[in-house]
């Protein structure tokens, strides 16, 4: 825990353009294809990669500074999209995958040698979000998949070891890499989650 919140803050002070928001948007925000088919999520072991075949485009890509979502590296944010359930499928080992949290609403299945979490489940039924499974695109090689659109849980990565008074940086270097930062997910999402709730009374 100490080494994470201490190369957290070598991530906000060592970099001289900025912190590290996430290496697919420091290195440029690459566009939405057209008529993306999808493609497949690799873990980083180098041998019994465990492979999770993904079946068209992703959808509300956004980086997450949430604890609970994987991370790249020194990366500040998570960068994770959503696709349907039925879209995804574990093409090779996975007997290597477990489930980081099982209490978490969002059961994690990481790879057990690397760590990489290949994608998230929701298994309950009366979740706003159920249906949809949370992956990493980044885990990719094909190239157009849905760009990030927004910030979610910004103010959480003080829990991890940001120091607050780094907080009016981050948010400023986020909106000038076109994501508007939230506390909690985006106003759609949000609106969303209210619906589903209102609904379901
Ligand atoms: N401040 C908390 C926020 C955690 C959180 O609520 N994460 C959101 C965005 S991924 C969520 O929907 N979590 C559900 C879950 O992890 O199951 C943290 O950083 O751990
Ligand atoms: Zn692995
Ligand atoms: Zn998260």
């Amino acid at each position: 825990m100490i080494n994470k919140i201490v190369s957290k803050y070598k991530a906000a002070f060592c970099s001289s353009n900025g912190v590290h928001i996430h290496p697919n948007v420091d290195n440029g925000i690459q566009p939405t294809s057209d008529n993306f088919e999808g493609g497949a999520l690799k873990c980083h072991c180098r041998s019994k990669i465990v492979t999770v075949e993904i079946k068209g485009q992703s959808a509300h890509n956004h980086v997450c500074g949430c604890s609970k979502c994987w991370k790249p590296n020194d990366s500040l944010f998570s960068q994770v999209a959503v696709i349907p359930r039925d879209n995804l499928k574990v093409t090779n080992n996975e007997s290597k995958l477990q489930v980081v949290d099982e209490s978490a609403a969002i059961k994690r299945f990481a790879c057990k040698d690397c760590g990489v979490h290949m994608y998230g489940r929701i298994d309950n039924t009366d979740h706003p979000f159920f249906g949809l499974d949370f992956i990493h695109t980044e885990l990719s090689a094909e190239k157009g998949w849905s760009a990030p659109e927004f910030a979610a849980f910004v103010s959480s990565i003080i829990e991890t070891g940001t120091n607050p008074e780094d907080m009016g940086a981050i948010r400023k270097q986020l909106q000038s890499q076109g994501l508007e930062p939230y506390d909690c997910l985006s106003p759609v999402l949000m609106d969303a989650i209210a619906t589903h709730i209102a609904n379901s009374k």
